[in-house]
């Protein structure tokens, strides 16, 4: 999928201090099965600027077109179905719920569990190489294990875009690299968009853009 972003500020207002400007006039064309790297300083904007793309927060002005909708002409449902029919978020930290197994995990962003669904979880499983661990609580397993779970979720619905921020941040270097590797392997397979948020040199290298950030402005665009 194509993603525009439009002169897009994002403000936060506070009650007892000054407001906190974090975007400040976005543009983007990220063109569908594309690998951007967002890079930048620490408070650029950057898991901003992405969680806006992804829709999970809106902007205080300016647009996101994706295929050419303006999504934050629609209200917040819409938006959810969107994020759920189209979009996958990994994270830095797992954000697997602790009392659900790593199959009724993977299976969360699934509004209608049907037998086929169940099936696509294992196959995914698979794929990220956790089968063994698919009846295991998330506490059972490595942190290398964990965030391969938290990928298989965020696969489970085929997105057409993948967000990642930071998710090698928290893992060692090896168990990071395995994380790089299944990435890039599924968005090479499925043609998913993938929108990476990386403090990793090496990892930025391996998207075909890389786009700088600082104090909530695009700096510079490198192919
Ligand atoms: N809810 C909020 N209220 C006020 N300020 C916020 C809020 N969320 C984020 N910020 C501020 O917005 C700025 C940008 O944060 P953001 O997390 O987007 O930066 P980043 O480039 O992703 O940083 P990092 O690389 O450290 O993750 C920071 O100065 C942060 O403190």
């Amino acid at each position: 999928m194509n993603i525009k972003a439009v002169n897009l500020t994002k403000i936060y207002k506070k009650r007892d201090s000054k407001d906190v400007r974090v975007l400040s006039g976005v543009n983007l064309n990220i063109k569908s099965g594309e690998t951007i790297a967002f890079t930048g300083p620490s408070g650029a904007g950057k898991s901003t600027l992405i969680h806006i793309l992804g829709l999970m927060d809106r902007p205080s002005s300016g647009k996101v077109l994706i295929d050419a909708i303006d999504c934050f002409k629609s209200n917040d449902a819409y938006l959810c179905k969107m994020r759920k029919d189209n979009i996958g978020f990994i994270f830095q930290f797992h954000y697997l719920l602790s009392d659900f197994t790593v199959l009724e995990n993977i299976l969360l962003p699934v509004w209608n569990i049907k037998e086929t669904k169940i099936k696509d979880a294992e196959k995914i499983l698979k794929k990220v190489g956790l089968s063994h661990r698919a009846a295991h609580f998330p506490n059972e397993l490595s942190g290398g294990e964990q965030q391969r779970a938290a990928l298989a979720r965020a696969l489970i619905n085929n997105p057409k875009i993948i967000f990642a921020d930071e998710p090698t941040g928290n893992l060692d270097r090896a168990t990071g690299k395995e994380i790089e590797k299944l990435l890039f392997a599924t968005v090479s397979e499925t043609k998913a968009t993938l929108i990476l948020v990386t403090h990793n040199d090496k990892l930025a290298l391996k998207a075909d853009r890389i786009i700088k950030m600082r104090d909530g402005k695009v700096t510079t665009i490198k192919n």
